[in-house]
């Protein structure tokens, strides 16, 4: 955000050989923490709190307990005050505040015209504002990014989508009385993998990993990310002997990709795979099982379907 958006418009407010005390009036009245001094709409000074304390010090040195009457705005204010251009960043005028200490900024345009003037407590509070949108931005983004039906990475079905379409399946199951299974996928090694190869080439082989699925699976079937390197299948009008043989067609088709694996045991990529094609309670119940068989798998030595 630049600040001329928030800035507050100001113009000149004497001219330097005019009268202090009656720009002093004119502050006090207007409530004006400084004043803006030049011709026109060029800024040649200002007078701010030290000015003014600065002069009364030289008066009591001075021996003159009043200041003179006849002080003109020159002999108080301070010239070439620091200016903002009105393209300036909020981030770089409150800093620019901070490290000068100046409580008020005039603001200048491209032809060095005065066109407002700012205060650090504005910016400090529109800089608070700012990070305070950024932060409910980021929260918004990261619960649509959990609500999105495509995960971003494998370019499969979110976990999102999974409950839904899971909730929907163990409905239709149960009217139709049809069946369906459930296969849960993880990639073995997986750490190894990420620790020797990076997190970057990481993210690659998961995407490899999640083509071949989606090139070998049945038309009907549908994929989603589970979470981390997990991937789930809900395979539709099927019975236990065939969904084993699907499974087992997609194990064998990652093995076969030949993703190299220094990590594992084969030296190439595999994966375990839990079933379950029983009808349990509830989708979750399914999902339970099918954890359990994936467990299983990697107790009896990864790359099989269990
Ligand atoms: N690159 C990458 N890594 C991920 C992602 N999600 C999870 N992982 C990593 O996957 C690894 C899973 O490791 P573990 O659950 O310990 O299992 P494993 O090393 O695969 O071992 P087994 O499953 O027992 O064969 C962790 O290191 C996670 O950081 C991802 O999106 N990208």
């Amino acid at each position: 955000m630049k600040i001329k958006s928030i800035m507050v418009p100001a113009k000149i407010n004497a001219a330097p050989e005019s009268n202090f005390k009656q720009l002093l009036n004119e502050m006090l009245v207007n409530n004006h923490s400084c004043g803006l001094i030049g011709y026109g709409s060029k800024l040649h000074g200002m007078v701010v709190a030290r000015d003014i304390m600065l002069m009364c010090q030289q008066s009591f040195n001075n021996e003159n307990c009043f200041p003179s009457p006849e002080l003109t705005v020159a002999d108080v204010m301070h010239s070439k005050p620091f200016c903002l251009h009105q393209d300036t960043s909020v981030y770089e005028a409150l800093v620019t505040a901070k490290v000068n200490q100046l409580k008020n900024l005039p603001v200048v345009d491209d032809d060095d015209n005065l066109v407002g003037i700012i205060s650090q407590t504005e910016l400090l509070n529109t800089y608070i504002d700012l990070m305070d949108l950024d932060q409910a931005l980021r929260k918004t983004n990261k619960k649509l990014e959990s609500l999105a039906l495509e995960d971003a990475l494998m370019k499969i079905g979110s976990r999102h989508a999974m409950e839904i379409d899971l909730k929907y399946k163990q409905a239709e199951a149960k009217r139709n009385k049809s069946s369906y299974a459930i296969a849960l996928i993880d990639v073995d090694f997986f750490k190894n993998y990420n620790d020797h190869y990076g997190h970057q080439l990481g993210d690659k082989a998961l995407q490899s990993v999640a083509k071949i699925i989606k090139k070998v699976k049945r038309k009907s079937d549908r994929v989603y990310r589970y979470g981390g390197e997990e991937i789930l299948i809900i395979m539709n009008d099927i019975e236990q002997e065939g969904a084993h043989l699907a499974a087992e067609r997609i194990r064998a088709a990652i093995e076969q990709a030949n993703i190299e694996h220094l990590g594992s045991k084969l030296n190439v990529l595999t994966v375990s795979i839990g079933l379950c094609s029983q009808k349990a309670g509830s989708w979750k119940d399914m999902v339970k099982l099918a954890d359990l068989a994936l467990y299983k798998a990697k107790q009896e030595g990864r790359n099989r379907v269990l």
